[in-house]
């Protein structure tokens, strides 16, 4: 659990964070979206100490971190940012091994913490481990990033934009890899991003900053149906609303008996997912795995009962 009391930045007389106080609980996903300078990053680096707070507390599991050497803290808490900020001439390898290193484990455990990661990323050691970085794409240099900032097993992972230099697809692809991997481990983590987007699909909770303050912070759906203000609802964007909606809920929950001819889609897939796939295949019913429909007339149903709590039925 990461409990944040009352932070405030300064940097002479510029508050650049205000007085924000969040928590996040243990295996929890917060996303810090926000404008460009609203102090997302100063916010993130506070709890690493790589900032000093002017103010305030950061608790990480009711430990106040301004009692625990910073050196120390940084190697209960994994970091990984935007370009991956891997060392260029050391191998894949030794770049993962990096904290471990430092606290010391032997050999053994090194290499063997070393080939779970690699494989945990989908990347075969034997192929990969002794590989420099620029041998990598630009996909592989994320993953072996973020499997170095999970090395030492942290409680906490923080990140910085972490997927901003990746395209789209292999972003998406990226962004499941974690939700995963998150969930197998049980890591909290805090993650900057400046794409709603992004913080919707990864975010339990969706931290939205302007000029240092955090003007809300909720579910995602909380932020899609009650914007705290214009700010929050115009950086949710009002038109996309209602498709956003209809990512929140996954076709389990609107399946019927009944069959349908065509490849069958998992019943994880998100309305929104689904409403496309209607529309792409021209058809109006799904065939789910594991037996049973969706019906475009229960999508959309679903999806007038979703903007119709948040007042835009018309
Ligand atoms: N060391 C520093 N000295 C003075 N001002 C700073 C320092 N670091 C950051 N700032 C200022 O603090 C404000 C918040 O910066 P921060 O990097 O936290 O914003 P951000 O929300 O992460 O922005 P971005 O999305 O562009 O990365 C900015 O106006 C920045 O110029």
């Amino acid at each position: 659990m990461i409990q944040i009391e009352n932070l405030t930045k300064r940097y002479g007389s510029t508050e650049v964070v205000r007085g924000v106080s969040l928590r996040v609980r243990q295996g929890e996903i917060a996303a810090l979206v926000g404008t460009s300078g609203s102090g997302k990053t100063t916010l993130l680096r506070m709890i690493n100490r790589l900032v000093e707070p002017t103010e305030g507390r950061v608790l990480i599991d009711g430990e106040d971190a301004s009692g625990i050497q910073p050196h120390l803290l940084r190697r209960r808490i994994g970091y990984a940012i935007q370009g991956h900020g891997l060392f260029p001439h050391r191998t894949v390898g030794q770049n993962i091994a990096t904290v471990p290193h430092l606290l010391n484990w032997s050999n053994r455990e090194i290499d063997a913490r070393v080939d779970e990661l690699l494989h945990l990323f989908q990347l075969d050691p034997a192929q990969f481990r002794d590989r420099m970085p620029h041998e990598l794409s630009g996909g592989q240099q994320q993953r072996v990033g973020v499997a170095r900032a999970l090395a030492a097993r942290p409680e906490v992972l923080l990140m910085d934009e972490p997927f901003g230099a990746l395209d789209p697809v292999i972003r998406a692809k990226a962004q499941a890899d974690l939700l995963e991997l998150q969930k197998k481990l049980g890591t909290t983590l805090v993650i900057v991003t400046h794409d709603m987007e992004e913080a919707i699909a990864l975010g339990d909770h969706i931290a939205v900053m302007d000029k240092g303050r955090l003007l809300q912070y909720g579910t995602p759906k909380d932020l899609l149906t009650q914007p705290a203000d214009d700010f929050v609802e115009s950086l949710i964007g009002s038109a996309e609303r209602p498709f956003r909606l209809l990512s929140l809920t996954t076709v389990a929950d609107l399946a019927e008996q009944g069959e349908a001819t065509g490849a069958t889609i998992a019943r994880t897939t998100n309305l929104r997912d689904a409403l496309a796939e209607c529309l792409w295949r021209g058809v109006d019913v799904l065939p789910l795995d594991g037996g049973g429909v969706v019906t475009l007339n229960a999508l959309r149903t679903s999806g007038r009962g979703l903007a119709e709590t948040q007042g835009e039925v018309n």
